[in-house]
């Protein structure tokens, strides 16, 4: 469905809840099918994490995760350990494009059975459960860490845990901190030095049983886009986040203040506020949150900002290649940018055109990175319905601040 956004501006002071992260939500449920006492509160209400609930409750033989990365990198993780099931994990067209032979070769060399059904290194998969004999295993880092967190999150169950050593350089790390931070909180004992990773069995009672996800940071990112094309003195209080978050793109907090946007915590919220107006050119390296690139890009270009982003190797195998769908859609607005194959940059520019239909590309941070856009001029967003992959009530949260958004 096809959305118009009309030139808006937002209420001076608003609020909006945020449901749990996607990324935490993901490796809980996870948990949680290895671990059935573990409970998870602000679990996220996402396609993804809801794709990812039903693929761990259904008794059938194919599983269809869409076009949720994470559902698909750790279930087939999970399903190589499922002894005696026999699994063919599918998704979109999208996901049948996106690598996995990281991680299915990982697997089967720590002994598991899996085959690819249609083109060789992606879904869809074959794989039969059984035994995983060895606990040693070489693999490369510089391609997704959803391969390491998977083979993270099955560790503890296996007999003599696992013995991890990463090659290249790791991307998305606070990714993996993440999983082994919540490996942790349930009594699983990891070290990570280096290039080595090692989780040990869980052979004790669970540590923690009730885990609380904190509300997604990549979700919050576009609130930050909205303040920065703000007034100054627009204040957006959002729940629930904590200053020390598990969530690499809590960076935002820091990343923003050059666009003058203050972050302040208090009781679970943060509250963004614009403070000052600033025309510096933003270099930021984004290896360690490539999912806010497209925010950052958007809102420099809102604020006629020059950029340049590096560390965006990992966005070309995501919903869509990332930086050719930014390129074609800045371009369409009247932004002069050129890409290379893992860094953008952005010419300052002055003009935005009016009424460009941004195109979407199956990528729910295509909608929703541009849809802040619309405090500067008026714009339509070619399908909106792909912001439920991540956020579903977006559109309403976006109305209820003062946007103007029809059909
Ligand atoms: O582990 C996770 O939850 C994720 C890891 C990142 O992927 P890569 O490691 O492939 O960059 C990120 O882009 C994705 O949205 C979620
Ligand atoms: C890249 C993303 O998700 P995934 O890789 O899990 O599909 C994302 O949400 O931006």
């Amino acid at each position: 469905m096809k959305l118009t956004l009309q030139k808006s501006s937002v209420n001076s002071k608003s609020e909006i809840q945020i449901t749990g992260s996607k990324s935490e939500s993901n490796r809980l449920l996870l948990l949680q099918a290895l671990y059935s006492d573990i409970k998870i509160k602000n679990l996220s209400n996402s396609d993804d994490s809801n794709v990812m609930q039903q693929a761990l409750q259904t008794s059938t033989n194919v599983i269809d995760v869409h076009h949720a990365g994470t559902a698909m990198r750790f279930l087939t993780a999970f399903f190589a350990t499922q002894n005696g099931r026999e699994v063919t994990l599918t998704g979109s067209s999208r996901m049948k494009e996106r690598p996995i032979q990281v991680l299915v070769e990982a697997l089967n060399l720590l002994g598991a059975d899996i085959t690819y059904l249609e083109t060789t290194g992606c879904p869809p998969l074959k794989i039969k459960g059984n035994v995983l004999t060895k606990n040693k295993v070489t693999l490369k880092a510089n391609v997704s860490s959803q391969y390491i967190s998977a083979l993270l999150l099955i560790a503890p169950k296996l007999e003599n845990g696992l013995e991890l050593t990463l090659e290249g350089e790791i991307t998305s790390v606070p990714y993996i901190n993440m999983t082994l931070d919540l490996l942790n909180q349930i009594g699983v004992e990891t070290v990570f030095d280096d290039n080595f990773i090692k989780v040990k069995p869980l052979n004790k009672e669970l540590k923690a049983k009730s885990l609380v996800v904190e509300s997604d940071w990549s979700s919050a990112s576009y609130y930050y886009s909205i303040v920065a094309l703000s007034e100054i003195g627009t204040e957006i209080t959002l729940s629930a986040y904590k200053e020390s978050s598990l969530q690499g793109d809590s960076a935002l907090a820091n990343i923003y203040k050059q666009f003058g946007v203050e972050t302040t915590f208090l009781n679970n919220t943060i509250t963004l506020k614009k403070n000052s107006k600033n025309t510096n050119a933003i270099k930021l390296d984004l290896n360690n949150s490539p999912d806010i690139a497209q925010t950052i890009a958007v809102t420099c270009l809102g604020l006629g900002i020059k950029c340049h982003l590096t560390g965006l190797h990992t966005l070309k195998i995501k919903e869509t290649d990332r930086l050719l769908a930014l390129k074609n859609e800045i371009e369409k607005l009247g932004g002069k940018i050129s890409v290379t194959n893992d860094s953008l940059g952005l010419e300052e520019s002055i003009f935005l055109k009016n009424d460009c239909e941004i195109a979407t590309y199956n990528d729910h941070r295509m909608a929703m990175s541009f849809a802040p856009l619309a405090l500067k001029t008026s714009l339509q967003i070619a399908d909106s319905m792909v912001v439920s992959k991540s956020y579903p009530t977006f559109w309403d949260d976006l109305k209820s601040i003062g946007f103007k958004i029809s059909k």
